[in-house]
């Protein structure tokens, strides 16, 4: 499904990815990790082809990233900050993506789910944070796609919210589609990922289960063992 090859980059003097490997099989759900700043969005960010690599090559679907659009229709994307014109209303900014997409869409049933219909109306600029990312949500499950990648995809996601957002992860997987997930909330990572990348100082420091990495770690709880390997390499 995916396949990074020596991937650097470099944001002026400062070194983001220093020569990372990864190989993602298609099917499953793959949760991106790591300390602030560690590079998890810029590593996804290369994998869009939204952020230029500095060296290395990236594969997605069997094809070359470089210099190349057509994958991307592949791909549904939830950014870590949406940023759509405030005066768009709800209902608009759906009905644009239907049009832009022109496929099969599963908007009311997403509607429903997340309780949109009374902010149909509204404009973006007066969602709350929460509103305006289950509106994200709506958008980024709203078409069927082999590959999904959620940025933080939990951000100001109240607890129902949080449930419903499970279930369609869960709901994907279930129809064969590979999803990648970043996110700092372990408990979210611990239910809902089967395999995590730790990155690390611009590399994958670990990859595994969560089960593994508790072993490795020595830890019952996955939060101190997602711990326990940053002190470990600090002592290191
Ligand atoms: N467009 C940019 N220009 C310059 N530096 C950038 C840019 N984007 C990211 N960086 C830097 O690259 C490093 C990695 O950032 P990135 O956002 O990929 O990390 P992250 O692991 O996703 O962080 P977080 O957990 O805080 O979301 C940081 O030091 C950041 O300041």
């Amino acid at each position: 499904m995916i396949r990074v090859d020596n991937l650097y980059k470099k944001y002026g003097k400062n070194e983001v990815l220093k020569g990372l490997d990864l190989q993602i099989n298609p099917g499953g759900i793959l949760a991106i990790l790591g300390p602030n700043g560690s590079g998890k969005t810029t590593l996804i960010k290369c994998i869009l082809g939204m952020v230029l690599p500095s060296k290395g090559s990236i594969h997605v679907l069997d094809m070359a990233v470089k210099d190349n659009w057509a994958y991307r229709s592949q791909i549904n994307y939830l950014p870590q900050i949406a940023d759509f014109p405030g005066n768009i209303r709800v209902n608009e900014l759906f009905n644009m993506i239907k049009d832009l997409r022109q496929q099969p869409d599963r908007k009311q049933q997403l509607i429903d789910l997340f309780g949109l219909e009374p902010f149909l109306n509204k404009k973006l600029s007066t969602l709350s944070g929460g509103t305006k990312q289950k509106v994200n949500i709506v958008l980024t499950f709203m078409f069927d796609s082999p590959l999904i990648i959620l940025d933080e995809p939990t951000n100001g996601l109240d607890p129902a919210a949080l449930i419903s957002l499970k279930e369609l992860i869960r709901e994907e997987k279930e129809k064969g589609s590979t999803i990648l997930i970043t996110s700092h909330i372990m408990q979210f990572v611990e239910e809902i990922a089967e395999e995590i990348i730790y990155l690390l100082e611009g590399k994958i420091y670990f990859e595994g289960s969560v089960v593994s990495l508790k072993k490795l770690t020595g830890q019952t709880n996955f939060e101190h063992a997602i711990a326990a390997i940053a002190t470990s390499n600090t002592d290191a």
